[in-house]
């Protein structure tokens, strides 16, 4: 048992009643120690009574200690006034004069001297008694006696006291007072339980007010984490986001828009999911397109097209989208429609689908981190100074970038970032300037030129968490406790 609860209840022994404050005074012991102590009695039974109490306290500000300490701003202003007089201006500069000066004038200790050219502050009494300075040392011991109300009043305007409520608690004997304390034990042990020797032990009471270990929960799904940190970085970059909740998307706006031939092995039912109903939608603009159809089969705007007979049947089929790009080219679309173009810088993240065989890399439904600059006079150049600032805020600075074939860019590149726990270099993305087949049916202006890309969201988490299978990001139980391995592979659709 430790003194200080020792001597609290022989102090209680001898003297009937005791105030946790008084206590501390008397141990010279802070009183939260006391009150501590006063708990850890508690927790034996009821050996005390404790009343809580609060009482109203007077306390000085730290000006209000520096006048005890230094004295009054009235008597400094006074003892530097010589006996001819001083200019007001020179007094001024006094630290604190403005109030000194003011108290005192109206404790009519000082007057100016109008007769003097300047007029002079000079001592309208030989000697003077600093009594703010000795209630302030009166306060600082606990002693108010002779202070009156009106005193306190103006002490207060003046910030020279405040007052601090003290929580204190009265003590007196409990039914089972005693002097001393048996040993309380905390945990039921299994020796205990096997030895019996439980019974003859004391426990200590349960505490229902503790707060208890703070619960995990309300995390974000890591995918979701990672999704924010790249929306922050596009807002950064001054991108906007593009509206992307359609999941369910036809041909039209995923593959033809985009210039992608309907014999394109992407269009098939190996790699796409089609809905089966309703099998076919007509949300397309009729002009709009007749022109792609055009494009397609015989070319226009420079091009030879693919000379191939196109068909409106396949342009219907309703699918589950395989990339984001279909909103990109909604947008530029819309875009294309308004009286005069302006600039503009776009992202989404969302889902997408496609009809792949599950591995450690691949899932069927994964998320697209899709962006586009749409400007004059853009290059492959803004397009790596795009990814070179994008991806050093994410603190992957290592880079290169491949050629590749995308039916609705040219040039096309991959995007490769070198992963150090790794050791070696995982494809990101995919990119490209957007082909004059694919923005000029649309109604762009012909010196329009729209930088792309679309990334994916899940490799990225995979490499921030160190996971090796893609599918421990979904699922009922994510653990990010795993292996750091990586697989490559494309997840382009091209
Ligand atoms: N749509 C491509 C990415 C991309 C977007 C825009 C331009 C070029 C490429 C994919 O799914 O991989």
């Amino acid at each position: 048992m430790s003194q200080l609860n020792e001597n609290i209840l022989k102090y209680l022994a001898e003297n009937d009643k005791a105030n946790t404050i008084t206590l501390g005074k008397y141990f010279n012991e802070d009183h939260q120690k006391i009150v501590g102590a006063l708990k850890s009695i508690q927790a034996h039974g009821e050996l005390l009574l404790a009343e809580s109490i609060s009482d109203k306290k007077i306390e000085l500000t730290e000006e209000g200690k520096l006048i005890a300490e230094k004295g009054s701003h009235e008597v400094n202003v006074f003892a530097h006034i010589p006996d001819g007089g001083i200019e007001q201006s020179e007094l001024m500069k006094l630290p604190n004069a403005k109030i000194g000066f003011s108290k005192a004038m109206s404790a009519g200790w000082v007057q100016v001297d109008k007769s003097c050219t300047p007029p002079l502050v000079k001592k309208k009494v030989p000697e003077i008694v600093d009594t703010v300075q000795e209630h302030m040392r009166k306060i600082m011991k606990g002693d108010i006696s002779n202070i009156t109300d009106k005193e306190k009043q103006e002490y207060k305007k003046r910030k020279l006291i405040q007052e601090v409520v003290v929580k204190s608690f009265n003590l007196t004997k409990g039914p089972k007072f005693s002097l001393t304390l048996n040993k309380l034990e905390t945990d039921l042990t299994n020796d205990m339980m096997l030895a019996n020797s439980w019974k003859e032990m004391r426990f200590k009471d349960y505490n229902f007010e503790s707060l208890g270990a703070p619960l995990e929960s309300g995390y974000l799904h890591p995918l979701l984490q990672v999704r924010s940190e790249f929306r922050q970085i596009f807002l950064e970059m001054g991108f906007s986001e593009m509206p992307t909740n359609n999941y369910i998307e036809n041909s039209f706006w995923n593959f033809d828009a985009l210039f992608q031939p309907q014999q394109h092995p992407a269009r098939d039912a190996h790699d796409t999911f089609f809905i089966s109903n309703p099998k076919i939608s007509n949300s397309f603009p009729t002009d709009y397109l007749e022109r792609v159809k055009n494009v397609h089969s015989k070319g226009g705007y420079g091009s030879q097209g693919y000379g191939y007979d196109w068909k409106i049947e396949e342009a219907q089929k309703n699918l589950l989208r395989t990339h984001t790009t279909a909103v990109s080219a909604r947008m530029l679309y819309e875009l294309a429609q308004q009286e005069k173009f302006k600039p503009i810088k776009l992202f989404s993240i969302d889902k997408v689908f496609r009809n792949e065989t599950l591995d450690a890399t691949h899932l069927a439904e994964f998320h697209q981190v899709e962006g586009l600059i749409a400007d004059f006079n853009l290059t492959l150049g803004d397009l790596i100074g795009v990814f070179t600032e994008f991806f050093k805020k994410l603190g992957m600075v290592q880079l290169e970038f491949k050629p590749a074939y995308n039916p609705y860019t040219e040039p096309s590149m991959e995007i490769f970032c070198f992963h150090p726990g790794l050791g070696k270099w995982i494809e990101i993305g995919n990119s490209g300037v957007f082909r004059p087949e694919m923005l000029l049916p649309m109604g762009l202006p012909d010196d329009v030129c729209v930088i792309a890309w679309g990334l994916s969201l899940e490799r990225p988490t995979m490499i921030k968490y160190g996971l090796n299978n893609i599918r421990d990001l979904v699922g009922p139980k994510v653990d990010l406790e795993m292996g750091l391995s990586i697989g490559t592979g494309s997840d382009a659709s091209e």
